[in-house]
């Protein structure tokens, strides 16, 4: 299966500082990939660098087979919703529709119409009146009347209230199940990705901590916990993911096949905020050393 996103080495250096570090990065088509990490993590950077508004510091990075932005032909396969959604405020929907068909080789109008009329918004409004959430949706659907095969959506719903994001998330599903398209999605909360994703990335501190089949992560994943200083804990070497301790207990996540376990240790499977959390606090813990 061919990727629609391949990076090796990549990084991204802004005067001193490095937003972006060594990263390599596999996503093969056909996911709705979720890029997540905290503020200031490199999300937008790597956003940025594949929809080539910016260019490496060190290594490459591929989209769909070719150099982003590397010309008409490859520009007209990838969508890209910026953060916030901008749209046009003085433009009304129907004239972003019109924009849309101009600026777009391949620009679905029918699509485009149906999904205003679905969404139930007015095209005789201007988008500066709309509300965060009928913004995203159109900018949403500007994206998707491309028909692009890589859509790209930097925390497309960060403004939005819990009800606009799930609804946000409900039609991007739906419109990529239904039109085979590959999805790449940052976001800060997990909670946005859970229902989501089938892939994930976790960027912390401008390095890739982990990536891969969200199911398949969260397999090759558990939370041990057992007696602290206990001389018969498992061994873990180079399993651990994070520790914490309290006074009594220890509790690990780790990856891999399960060790061997005593009797006064539990294993239990992870979510994805746990195993996003445990990755974070493993990024902390590198920082430290
Ligand atoms: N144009 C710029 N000039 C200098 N530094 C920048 C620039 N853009 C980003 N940075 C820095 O690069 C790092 C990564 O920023 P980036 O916007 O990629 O993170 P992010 O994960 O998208 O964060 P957020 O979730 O807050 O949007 C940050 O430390 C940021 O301050």
């Amino acid at each position: 299966m061919s990727a629609v996103l391949e990076a090796h080495g990549l990084g991204k250096r802004y005067g001193r500082r490095w937003a972006l570090r060594d990263c390599t990065i596999d996503i093969p088509e056909g996911h709705v990939a979720g890029l997540v990490g905290p503020n200031g993590a490199g999300k937008t950077t790597l956003l940025k660098l594949a929809t080539g508004l910016l260019e490496p510091t060190t290594g490459g990075i591929d989209v769909l087979g070719g150099r982003p932005a590397a010309g008409p032909a490859q520009l007209a396969r990838v969508g890209f919703v910026a953060q916030d959604t901008p749209v046009y405020a003085a433009l009304t929907v129907a004239e972003h529709l019109r924009l849309g068909a101009r600026l777009n080789p391949g620009w679905d109008a029918a699509l485009a119409r149906d999904r205003i009329a679905a969404l139930g918004l007015d095209p005789g409004q201007r988008a500066g009146r709309l509300s965060g959430g009928q913004r995203a949706q159109l900018a949403l659907t500007l994206g998707l009347a491309k028909r692009p095969d890589l859509l790209i959506l930097d925390e497309p719903v960060a403004s939005l209230d819990p009800l606009a994001r799930r609804e946000f998330l409900q039609g991007l599903m739906e419109a990529t199940a239904e039109h085979r398209l590959s999805v790449v999605l940052s976001s800060h909360l997990v909670s946005d990705l859970e229902r989501t994703c089938d892939y994930l990335i976790v960027l912390v501190e401008s390095r890739v901590q982990v990536i891969g089949r969200t199911e398949e992560l969260l397999a090759g994943h558990h939370r041990l916990t057992g007696p602290r200083h206990d001389p018969a804990a498992p061994l873990l070497d180079g399993q651990v993911v994070s520790a914490r301790h309290t006074e009594r207990q220890s509790t690990f996540v780790v990856h891999g096949d399960l060790p061997g376990l005593g009797p006064a240790w539990t294993a239990s499977p992870l979510g994805l905020e746990d195993l996003v959390l445990a990755y974070m606090d493993h990024s902390r813990l590198e920082a430290q050393r």
